[in-house]
């Protein structure tokens, strides 16, 4: 799949070439990552801007909820883009750089699991460093969900300590006397962090994009990108011919998404194993009983699915429904279908029991019936 936005070429973008501007958006599972891109899609004007997108799970809810068509982004395939798929991020941003209409922008939307400082290494130790400006890390903090420990993950501390700009979203879940304790928290992770406050990620695209907040040499000096440029050596012939494999490591379960190799720079080893995350993939052509699904979700389903997220059909309704759950809450939303209905689920946590959570979503599944599509309570 490829990429690009479809909009009016800005005037600025026909300055001097200085590389294409580049956006990491990061933050934990579930802060809002998806929202605020959806939100700098909706808003940005005169820009052609494309999106490179990666999920934790074997089937991609998110090119389902991101607002550009899928012609607008690349889905980078299953893994952490911080780790085994790392390549394929490269070869994706290659791709984006030689469409033959020029992309002005390119917002890149890791999982939350991921470690930013990879991604960011990949833009400035490779010879993309002379093609792209890496803008800023936008890091997304859930403001109900943030935990001190941070889920026992360097993954997410690392999202906060590399953040250019610090997002603190869903603001309306939580109290000022509360959010003003969470921002002494992130400061302590990050001394004189910029932190912004937002519900929905609704802020103004001039905090957010071509802020030139990256600064590499505080945190990257040359021999790690150097270190970062051997570990995910580029070849530009196999770039040209498109025929660029992935590297396989020996010790990556690549069909989990699992990578436990060390890399030679700062990205912490065995990350996503050491935090113990795993996730649960659950699809079904035939619809939901919405009360046996509502008895999993509050008799069933274990505290330790941290995040859920899933296009949902059920049988008592016609309708398409969007599926999310972060910590506790979970919501609801439906709009149309536009294909055949179907089911996909993904569930996210830490040390999750695959088999029992399988067989329970199976257990929700019914056979189409006659009174299918007449509402809810029919
Ligand atoms: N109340 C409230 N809900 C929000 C806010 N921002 C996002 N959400 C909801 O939080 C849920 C997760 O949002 P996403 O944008 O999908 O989060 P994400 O970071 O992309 O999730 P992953 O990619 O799975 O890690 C969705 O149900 C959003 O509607 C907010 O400011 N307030």
């Amino acid at each position: 799949m490829s990429s690009v936005l479809t909009s009016e070429r800005s005037p600025v973008m026909d300055a001097p070439k200085l590389g294409l501007p580049v956006t990491i958006i990061t933050g934990f599972l579930g802060s809002g990552k998806t929202t605020l891109l959806n939100h700098i899609l909706t808003n940005q004007q005169g820009l052609k801007t494309a999106v490179l997108v990666n999920e934790f799970g074997e089937i991609g809810i998110d090119n389902e909820l991101i607002v550009a068509t899928e012609d607008d982004m690349v889905e980078l395939s299953n893994g952490c883009i911080c780790c085994t798929i790392n390549n394929d991020l490269l070869e994706a941003v290659y791709k984006v750089l030689e469409r033959p209409e020029q992309v002005d922008y390119l917002i890149v939307e890791t999982t939350g699991l991921a470690d930013p400082l990879p991604v960011a290494l990949t833009f400035l130790g490779t010879e993309l460093r002379d093609l792209t400006r890496l803008d800023s890390i936008i890091t997304l903090v859930d403001a109900e969900n943030f935990s001190v420990d941070l889920f026992n993950s360097q993954a997410a501390e690392n999202q906060i300590a590399y953040g250019d700009i610090i997002v603190l979203n869903k603001t309306d879940l939580v109290d000022v006397a509360d959010l003003d304790l969470l921002e002494i928290k992130i400061r302590d992770i990050k001394e004189g962090a910029r932190i912004l406050r937002a519900v929905q990620g609704q802020l103004p695209l001039s905090l957010l994009l071509s802020v030139g907040l990256f600064e590499s040499d505080q945190y990257f000096q040359p021999k790690e990108a150097a270190a970062a440029q051997e570990t995910h050596h580029h070849d530009h012939d196999h770039h040209r011919d498109h025929d660029h494999e992935v590297e396989q490591h020996a010790d990556c379960d690549h069909d989990h998404g699992h990578c436990v190799h060390d890399h030679d720079h700062h990205h912490p080893s065995n990350h996503l194993e050491n935090d113990g995350f795993t996730s649960v993939s659950f699809q079904s052509q035939k619809p939901l009983a919405i009360r046996k699904f509502q008895h999993f979700l509050d008799k069933q389903l274990p505290s330790n699915v941290f995040r859920a997220k899933g296009i949902l059909w059920f049988e008592e309704s016609p309708k398409r429904h969007i599926f999310h759950l972060s910590g506790k809450r979970f919501s609801l939303e439906d709009d149309a279908w536009k294909g055949q209905p179907n089911n996909q689920l993904v569930l996210i946590g830490q040390n999750l029991d695959h088999e029992q959570l399988l067989s329970q979503l199976q257990h929700c599944v019914c056979q189409p019936s006659q009174s299918r599509g007449q509402g809810f309570g029919k």
